[in-house]
Formats: structure tokens, sequence, C-alpha cells
């Protein structure tokens, strides 16, 4: 997915390599069951089989504070986010590069999942993208924070099946404010940009008392 770019890899160390695969997986499911729709065989079998799958899950899972605090421990979060996280079924994933001009980058190619316009990405998707991208490239500057606008300018559709390249740059700092920018392109050109106000706080993290978000 980062193919093309290079850079310190931001994502999280894999902490269960067969979490990833299984979240890997359940990613491939879901892009497949959009593509093959009702053409698919068997699809009262391959209904039963996903929620018997989805039981021995749920019947695994702890108690949700004891997850919660598993997931925020250490560098967890980059594992779980919606964007990054390899242990995340709904990530694409993104894996981001940071660079040495301070900005973070990375490259990824979208399916049928994040559809909006036909043949293109939704806006949503791109919002989320960039809203962790932008995120991230605080973190990689050294004071981060959280979202408190985002404005976004869809230049031009946003292309599915073909690699995007999202980048992140924070602009500056002062006092709890933070100005971030970043953009998607597609064969180098300009789809979206984006223009976000984060302000330094962060929550504190299930299971711990210290505000180290
Ligand atoms: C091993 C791996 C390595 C990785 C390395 C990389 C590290 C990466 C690190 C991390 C990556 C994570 C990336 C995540 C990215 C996603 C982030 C999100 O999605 S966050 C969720 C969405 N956002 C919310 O839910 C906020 C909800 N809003 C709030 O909680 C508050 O409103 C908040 C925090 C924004 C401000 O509240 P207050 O009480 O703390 O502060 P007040 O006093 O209100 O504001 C401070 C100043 O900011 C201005 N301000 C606040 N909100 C503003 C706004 N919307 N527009 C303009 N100004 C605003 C105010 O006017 C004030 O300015 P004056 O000091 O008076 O000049």
């Amino acid at each position: 997915m980062s193919a093309t770019t290079t850079g310190t890899p931001l994502s999280a160390v894999s902490a269960d390599a067969a979490v990833d695969a299984a979240a890997a997986a359940a990613r491939r499911v879901t892009v497949a069951l959009l593509r093959a729709g009702g053409a698919a065989p068997g699809l009262e079998e391959i209904t039963a089989r996903l929620e018997e799958v989805a039981e021995r899950l749920e019947a695994a899972a702890p108690p949700l504070d004891e997850r919660q605090a598993q997931l925020w421990e250490g560098g967890g979060a980059h594992r779980h986010d919606p964007v990054t996280g390899t242990e995340n079924a709904i990530a694409p994933p993104l894996v981001l590069h940071g660079q040495e001009d301070g900005s973070v980058e990375g490259t990824v190619t979208l399916d049928l999942p994040y559809q909006g316009p036909p043949g293109h990405v939704h806006g949503g998707v791109s919002a989320l993208l960039l809203d962790h991208t932008l995120g991230v490239a605080n973190g990689w500057a050294g004071t981060s924070g959280m979202t408190a606008e985002l404005t976004l300018r869809y230049h031009r559709p946003t292309p599915l099946f073909e690699p995007l390249v999202v980048t992140g740059r924070q602009v500056f700092v002062e006092g709890r404010k933070i100005r971030t920018e970043g953009a998607i392109t597609a064969g180098g050109r300009l789809c979206v940009s984006a223009e976000g106000l984060f302000i330094d706080k962060h929550l504190p993290r299930p299971g711990r008392s210290a505000t180290t978000g």
C-alpha cells in the first residue's frame, strides 16, 4: 500500500500478526461482498459461516472496559484507528511515513467499500483520511491535539482503484492552537486539500489516570 512512499514508518509495530491477518481477511471479505453482490453462489451458506465467525469472536471478547484499556496501551491507538490501524478491518489501512521536512505521507488504493460518486471516493472518507493524516502530522511534528475545525476543498473527484498520495504538514503552533494542512493527490493531480485547526488537548486513555492521549 505504501510502495511509492519512503520515510520513517509511523504505523504502530504489530502486536499480534494473527490479529492483523484476521483483520486483513475481514477487509478482503468486505471488498469481495461488494464486488460479487448477488452473483455469489450459496449466499445463505456464506451468511451462516460469517455469523458463526462473529459469534466465536463475540464469545471470546473480554468486558469492554478491559478491552479498551488493552487497545489504548502503548502504541495501541495506532493499531486500531480507522485509517492506519492494521487491527481494524474498516481501515484501508493507510501507511504513513514521516518525512525529514516534517511532513507525513502515505499511499493507498481504495476499493468499492469507500465509493461515493461512481468510480470515486466518498467525500466523508477523504475527510476521514485527511483528519487522521493531519493528526499524525501533528504527532510527527511534536505537538498534537483534537480537531476543532477541518476545512476541505474538493477540487476534482478522487478516483478509486488507483494509488492516492495523502500528505499532511503542521504549519504552526500558537499557544494551544495548532494549524495543519494536507492533501490527497492522484497521479500528481490535486483532488482534495485540507486545512485543520487542532487544539492541544488529550482525553484520558481508558484504564489509566494520566491524560497522555
Ligand atoms: C507508534 C506509532 C507512531 C505514530 C506517531 C505519530 C503520532 C500521532 C499522534 C496522534 C495521531 C492521532 C490522529 C488522530 C486524528 C483525529 C483527531 C480527531 O478526530 S479528534 C475528534 C474530533 N474532535 C473533537 O471531538 C473535539 C471536540 N471539541 C472539544 O473537545 C473542544 O471544543 C476543543 C478541545 C476543540 C477545545 O476545547 P477547550 O475547552 O479545550 O478549549 P477552548 O478554551 O474552548 O479553546 C481554546 C482556543 O481554541 C479556540 N477554538 C476552539 N474551538 C475552535 C473552533 N472550532 N474554531 C475556532 N477556534 C476554536 C478557542 O476560541 C480558544 O481560543 P483563544 O485561546 O480564546 O484564543
